[in-house]
């Protein structure tokens, strides 16, 4: 058995992908920050982490443990205080148009229709495509999460699952190699979270299964229907991995079978017990 945060390769036993390249490599990054009159926060500390390509890798912890640090480090919005991350063979100094991010709140930009949102973005991040091109990424990203129809509207006049799907649409046409959603659901019912996550898979089975996804969440179902493995972190500050995951699932996974899989009953009691062990019933 290899450790888990090793990367899965030429293993028949598992259920994951034969991952034979590696995507992301977190090597022993911790990141503090310096804030006037309170010294040196340290918000994640030592970290280790190797990602493979196409993998679906979550990462849950309590409030404020350093998930977004970290998945800000992968996109170079942040950078290690020590240590060093490696996406693509290349070490991270700075976002990069091989790393997507889609936040929680969309990020839209409100004076922009849909069109135009996904458009500005391919137009800056693919420059050397041609105008035509630039159109049928667009519309091919806009028509897979069902929203071509709805290409004229402004975000104001969108629902809040709308926007993600506009999101998500525009993070895919720049075509990453690497997709780091930051509770890129959070804000949704369950109802549209559901399918926000059929629409995914499905762009990521489009895509060959070849782009590797990092997720920010709090939802342990949410992890388990979408991942290879699950990183759960220690609280800060100073947080550090508590554990790495597997989820022994199979593909595809139709979430109203899965819930009564031995299982999955067994990864969901175990994440549930690594989240929340300094709790009792009586709690
Ligand atoms: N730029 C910054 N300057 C100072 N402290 C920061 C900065 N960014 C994050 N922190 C601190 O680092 C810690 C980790 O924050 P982070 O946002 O990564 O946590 P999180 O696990 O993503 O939280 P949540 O689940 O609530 O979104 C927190 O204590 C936060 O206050």
């Amino acid at each position: 058995m290899k450790a888990n945060n090793e990367l899965l390769i030429d293993d028949s036993s598992s259920f994951h992908k034969i991952v034979t390249e590696k995507s992301i490599d977190i090597k022993n990054v911790t990141v503090s920050f310096k804030s006037k009159g309170k010294g040196v926060f340290t918000a994640v500390k030592d970290i280790n982490l190797e990602i493979g390509k196409g993998e679906i890798v979550s990462i849950i912890g309590h409030s404020g443990c350093g998930k977004s640090t970290l998945m800000n480090t992968i996109s170079g919005m942040v950078s290690p205080s020590s240590g060093e991350v490696i996406a693509n063979n290349k070490v991270v100094t700075g976002p990069g148009p091989d790393r997507g991010i889609v936040f929680q709140n969309y990020s839209l930009l409100p004076w922009l229709t849909v069109y135009k949102n996904v458009f500005e973005a391919v137009d800056s991040v693919l420059p050397h495509l041609s105008k035509a091109e630039k159109i049928e990424l667009v519309e091919k990203n806009l028509n897979m999460v069902n929203l071509w129809e709805h290409k004229d509207k402004l975000p104001s006049q969108l629902s809040g699952g709308m926007k993600q799907r506009v999101a998500i649409a525009r993070a895919f046409s720049i075509n990453p190699s690497i997709l780091l959603l930051d509770e890129p659901f959070g804000a949704l019912d369950a109802l549209t979270k559901g399918s926000m996550h059929i629409e995914l898979l499905k762009l990521w089975n489009l895509d060959n299964r070849n782009k590797t996804i990092v997720m920010v969440t709090h939802d342990i179902e949410e992890a388990i229907f979408l991942s290879d493995r699950v990183v759960v972190m220690n609280n800060g500050p100073a947080a550090t991995i508590k554990e790495i995951v597997d989820i022994p699932l199979a593909r595809p996974r139709n979430k109203k079978d899965i819930i009564h899989l031995p299982e999955y009953i067994e990864v969901h009691d175990r994440l549930l017990n690594l989240l929340f062990d300094k709790f009792s019933i009586e709690d």
